[in-house]
């Protein structure tokens, strides 16, 4: 059994239409380091809650990334929903001629044990040009985190191995539409639709968190 660590329930509705009965919440509010990269946030609240929880873990940090304000909220985008609100994001982005943006996610799992290197052909940093098919984003992004040490308090000179799966999806900010979903969807339209007008069945067959989630199961699968 794999624990989802999140405290948002729109997340896990999300991750069992993929996982299915191998998934559940581990509602542990994991320390967010103050990183401006989804990896390192994902990559260190991986194991954190591997050391507090019973059993392989998955973290999942996500944002919303706005062209005309050089990414912002992104990493911060929780704390931006909970103090501007979604609302006053679209009346900030508005009057912007470019209101291009992404939602991005990064997926992190910890079990303790090693993985075998993948190399990353560019991941979700990678500047994608507007409009491009991101399929070639669904192809091999996992990458095993070398990089990222462990700063926990007990002064482990051990980093514990996570592997992070990475998913986009490039849209605009419109002004709120629709009742589903949670977060920012109501602003965030792809293709004619906003994120809150669809599914969570339509949301996952295209979404940043659905893209980072297919990665997952297929590696999890051949495990
Ligand atoms: O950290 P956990 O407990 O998982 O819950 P969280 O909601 O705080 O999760 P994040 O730190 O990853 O913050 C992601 C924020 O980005 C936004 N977001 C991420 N994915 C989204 C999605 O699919 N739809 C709408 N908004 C999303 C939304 O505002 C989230 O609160």
């Amino acid at each position: 059994m794999l624990n989802f660590v999140t405290t948002n329930p729109g997340k896990v509705r999300e991750a069992t239409e993929y996982l299915d009965d191998d998934v559940q919440q581990f509602d542990f509010d994991y320390p967010e380091v103050q990183a401006d990269d989804l990896k390192t946030v994902a990559a260190e609240g991986a194991r954190a809650a591997y050391r507090a929880a019973d059993g392989p873990v998955i973290v999942d940090d996500a944002g919303l990334f706005i062209d005309a304000f050089d990414g912002f909220p992104g990493p911060y985008s929780s704390y931006v929903e909970d103090t501007v609100g979604v609302e006053r994001v679209w009346r900030m982005t508005e009057p912007e001629d470019d209101r291009g943006a992404a939602f991005k996610t990064v997926i992190a799992y910890c079990d303790g044990e090693g993985f075998e290197a993948t190399p990353d052909p560019g991941g979700i940093d990678r500047e994608d040009r507007r409009g491009q098919d991101l399929a070639a984003d669904d192809r091999g992004t996992a990458t095993t985190d070398e990089q990222v040490h462990d700063g926990s308090a007990e002064k482990s000179s051990e980093t514990v191995p996570v592997k992070l799966f990475e998913g986009r999806v490039n849209g605009d900010i419109v002004a709120p539409r629709g009742g589903g979903g949670f977060g920012f969807d109501p602003i965030f339209e792809h293709d004619g639709t906003t994120f809150a007008e669809m599914s969570t069945e339509q949301k996952n067959a295209i979404s940043h968190r659905g893209r980072a989630l297919a990665k997952f199961a297929e590696w999890y699968g051949e495990r």
